[in-house]
């Protein structure tokens, strides 16, 4: 038996690669990708400077701005030019109303001047987004609503409309007034003997601040005001970190700052948390308490899921934290810039001041200011309460009708569009399409078992098995997500072309927020967010590193064995090795990426899984509107595991940035790897912006164990059934294990050079970990000879190609690791008919971690015991997240 390339040829080969992609990936965007773009703008007749390497404009633009504010002007100057002096002559120098551009570092920015392309840019906003990336700290003190897009954005405007309805800022206006009076008090105060000299930025800063404490959480105004003095604490940390860019690494370290930072950023959700839960308890209880944003917001939540039968379409109440810290944000600092300019322009202009007075003297005179006088007062150009209560119609109607487009009109033209282009699919049905056939069909086939020799296909995907028997071998087709298509792709070139353009087939987002706490990181992000992090990352799976992980996968396999060996002492006995090997796989992580802290990681990973269960339960329990936000048991206990997690994992980095810092070598493991690499990244580019923060850290410690931990576990468990069922294989493997290592214990070299590679990849064939990959196209795409309209899904399939018999043969089902004799280019002829690990730029990280863990396991296994398939076997692959045995694995062991 040979393999056709060896594994550490193979991993050498891609990490050349990689570092050869990443060199010219780099050279690309700093200097020809720009180049190339100020070429295109120009011949579009567009204006800029010309590019600067790596800095753009960004250098001038900060002198000059620094500049200007070194001292003030005078009342009747134009400020402009001491605002953005950078732009201001830019645009004296192109020209008025001509766009153009500058360069942000190596993007250029084109600044838009023509009012008809700014209001067409506005206009669609799924196409113009907001700007996304930039310093992540800024995300600590606002998301919600102004950071979302697309469904998202839709969802959350939607939820967040009726706290701004007219009908309920009449009700706020108490609120306003008692601010306000509180504000005029002190001014009496200080003017009560003769007139007196008042900065009014302070005091106006405190009277929004205190509106928004006030209407956002009205019974609970004190903890409210609580929480938004730590915001501003948070917001003045936050700019002073952004502002010291070039101490690298910082973020890390367990400074003043830092540890308040965090603190204040615990602070604040416990406590919106508590606010939260004693709301939804009262609103539980039928006691009506939304007459501040806070309760609008969570009646309006609730509604939603109500009428829509489905929790995906409400908040979460991390989302609804944001938007709290969000209405401070957005609503506060503006508002109050709104007064103070106006108090000064109508000093400047006293004539104006006058006539405002008369009128306000005229319409209310000494009485408590109403919405109807408010909104009589005409000294505006328009009045404020006409502009919301136009804004408010419009609203409504854009969104019955948006609604109307979403669950109808647009699933409709879009059926129509495919069809036209000669893809089938069922017609689409109102609103849930053919999501609940697909469930049924599901739960139905997971009742019985199989036979061993049975097809698997149709028990783990009947819906799409059916589907894709209806439409023809080889034919990509459609079904209907909600009122969304999703395209099932089955042609291997098509396939190989959307994972090759990582860019524009993006990863699914958007659905249950709640699968956002298992895991996020470098499964989660994309473009230059997602370059990014897997240069970061790329160096924790480099070979040499792989190399020194080998003795944790020994240990953690001789921990299975021993207890095999127990339990096989006297006599051959029934075990179900699939818990035994989940329990390996998860010690190989919790070793391998916490090393030195591997006891608290274990407890870290233990707390994951825990988590990972609720959260499931959580997505299966679809029809129970609002339960989210209720104080259940369950509910508490995931956000103690969340808060358990972050704190432990924190302790762990803290631990290690000191010792990093105190020149100790400890990156032998994957996460002292991640932070020794973070650390250069951000040395080299000078720039923390390069770097991932604690919190991106954390989130991909936990993906480590997530994606690897499952998967490589369900590798193993199809391994052993598989060898349990044609035990001529499980022979052949230990003799050639036998021939490697004899007694010895396994090494990076033996490993390289044994050839149950083709063992594992007959199993990754038959039972690939991961069945299909989700993907999804911002804008709209030709691929083949299909126009995919932009926001359309993609689903591919590996599962469906490695049971393809017309690229594997009429013995497609039967399990013969000869296939890949001779590599696995040969066995798939040069097509993309097998990828367990997926393909393109954003192929598993983990894959030869994976291989190397596997061949290691197997080598014991095999050095130690035979094994077949016990009767009391039920063969059931599932698909929950992974393929798994439904039932189990049970082997009967024998010591050998
Ligand atoms: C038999 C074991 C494994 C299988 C079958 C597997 C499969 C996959 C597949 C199919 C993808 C691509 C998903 C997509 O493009 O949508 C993927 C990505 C990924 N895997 Fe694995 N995986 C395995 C083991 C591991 C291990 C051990 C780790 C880490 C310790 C890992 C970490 C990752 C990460 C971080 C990604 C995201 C890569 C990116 O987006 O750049 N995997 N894996």
């Amino acid at each position: 038996m040979e393999l056709s390339f060896s594994m550490m040829n193979t991993v050498v080969c891609v990490v050349g690669v990689i570092v050869m992609i990443y060199g010219w990936r780099f050279f690309n965007w700093v200097w020809l990708k720009p180049k190339k773009m100020d070429k295109f703008l120009r011949e579009q007749g567009l204006n800029g400077n010309p590019y600067k390497f790596l800095y753009g404009d960004m250098k001038e633009m900060v002198q000059m701005t620094a500049d200007a504010k070194l001292k003030p002007i005078n009342i009747t100057d134009d400020i402009v030019p001491r605002i953005m002096p950078f732009l201001y002559n830019s645009a004296k120098t192109y020209g008025k109303g001509k766009n153009f551009f500058t360069w942000m570092g190596p993007r250029p920015m084109i600044h838009i001047t023509e009012p008809a392309l700014i209001r067409e840019v506005l206009n669609n906003y799924s196409q113009f987004q907001k700007l996304k990336g930039g310093n992540p700290l800024i995300k600590l003190l606002a998301r919600g609503i102004v950071d979302a897009e697309d469904d998202q954005w839709a969802k959350h405007r939607k939820i967040i409309n009726p706290a701004f309805h007219v009908e309920k800022l009449k009700s706020m206006l108490p609120a306003f007034y008692i601010s306000c009076s509180e504000m005029i008090n002190k001014w009496e105060e200080l003017t009560k003997e003769r007139s007196c000299e008042v900065d009014v930025y302070p005091h106006l800063e405190t009277f929004t601040s205190d509106v928004i404490s006030r209407t956002a959480f009205g019974s609970s105004y004190q903890e409210g005001r609580k929480i938004f003095e730590l915001q501003k604490e948070q917001a003045e940390l936050v700019i002073k970190a952004i502002q010291s860019l070039y101490i690298p690494g910082s973020r890390f370290l367990p400074t003043k700052s830092n540890r308040r930072m965090k603190e204040i950023d615990r602070d604040v959700r416990a406590t919106i948390n508590k606010i939260i839960n004693k709301r939804v308890t009262t609103m539980k209880a039928g006691e009506s308490n939304s007459d501040d944003l806070l309760g609008i917001l969570l009646d309006s939540n609730y509604k939603e899921i109500r009428q829509q039968g489905n929790t995906n379409f409400g908040l979460t109440t991390e989302e609804v934290i944001q938007e709290c810290k969000l209405f401070y944000f957005a609503g506060q600092e503006t508002t109050a810039n709104l007064l103070v300019w106006t108090m000064i322009l109508l000093a400047q202009h006293t004539n104006w001041q006058d006539r405002a007075r008369d009128e306000v003297l005229k319409v209310f005179g000494d009485r408590k200011p109403d919405i109807d006088g408010l909104s009589r007062l005409k000294v505006l150009s328009f009045s404020m309460m006409n502009t919301v209560v136009c804004v408010v119609g419009v609203i409504v109607m854009i969104y019955g009708w948006r609604f109307f487009n979403w669950v109808w009109l647009k699933p409709k033209k879009m059926d129509k569009f495919l069809r036209e282009q000669g893809l089938n699919g069922n017609p689409y049905k109102f609103l849930y399409g053919d999501m609940k056939e697909m469930v049924q069909m599901t739960a139905d086939a997971k009742l019985k078992p199989i036979n061993l020799t049975d097809d698997i296909v149709p028990r783990v995907m009947p819906y799409l098995y059916n589907s894709a028997k209806t439409y023809g071998k080889g034919k990509n087709f459609y079904t209907w997500m909600g009122p969304r298509p999703m395209m099932h792709i089955t042609e291997p070139a098509l396939i190989r072309q959307i994972l090759a353009n990582y860019s524009r087939f993006q990863k699914l987002n958007g659905g249950n927020p709640l699968a956002k706490l298992v895991a996020r990181g470098l499964a989660d992000v994309e473009a230059d967010q997602w370059a990014k992090h897997r240069k970061i990352i790329n160096p924790v799976f480099h070979v040499e590193k792989l190399k020194h992980m080998v003795p944790a996968f020994y240990i953690s396999c001789s921990d299975m064995i021993n207890k095999w060996e127990v339990l096989t002492k006297e006599r051959s006995c029934e075990v179900d090795v699939y818990p035994h090997l989940q329990t390996f796989t998860s010690d190989v992580i919790s070793r391998t990426a916490f090393g030195s802290s591997y006891e608290e990681g274990r407890k870290i990973f233990e707390l994951q899984k825990e988590q990972t269960e609720l959260v499931m339960k959580a997505l299966q329990s679809l029809y129970i509107p609002g339960s989210r936000f209720l104080p259940t048991k369950s509910n508490r206990r995931t956000k103690e595991i969340d808060r358990d997690v972050r704190a432990t994992v924190n302790k762990i980095i803290n631990k290690r940035v000191t010792t990093m810092k105190a020149g100790e070598n400890s990156s032998d493991d994957l996460l002292g790897i991640l932070l020794d690499s973070n650390y250069k990244e951000i040395k080299q580019q000078g720039n923390t912006n390069f770097g991932l923060t604690t919190e991106e850290v954390i989130q991909e410690c936990k993906l480590f164990y997530f994606a690897g931990q499952e998967t490589t576990a369900n590798l193993l468990v199809w391994t052993m059934i598989l060898l349990g069922q044609h035990t001529n294989w499980q022979d052949r493997a230990r003799d050639e294990v036998l021939k490697v290592f004899g007694d010895r214990k396994p090494d990076i070299d033996g490993l390289s050079r044994v050839k149950i590679n083709m063992i594992l990849h007959e199993v990754l064939r038959l039972y690939p970990a991961v069945i299909g990959m989700g993907r999804m196209i911002h804008k709209e795409t030709t691929l083949g000879n299909i126009t995919l309209p932009a926001g359309s899904f993609l689903q591919l399939h590996m599962m469906l190609l490695h049971y393809d018999n017309e690229m594997w043969g009429d013995d497609v089902k039967e399990f013969k690791p000869e296939r890949f004799a001779e590599g696995v280019s040969n066995a798939t002829k040069e097509q993309a008919s097998y990828f367990p690990f997926g393909g393109g730029p954003r192929i598993c990280i983990g894959q030869n971690f994976a291989m190397l863990e596997a061949k290691l396991a197997l080598v014991m296994i095999l050095r130690g015991f035979s094994f077949e398939i016990s009767p009391l076997y039920a063969h059931a692959p599932q698909m929950i997240l992974t393929l798994q045995p439904q039932y189990g694995a049970q082997l009967i062991l024998r010591k050998l």
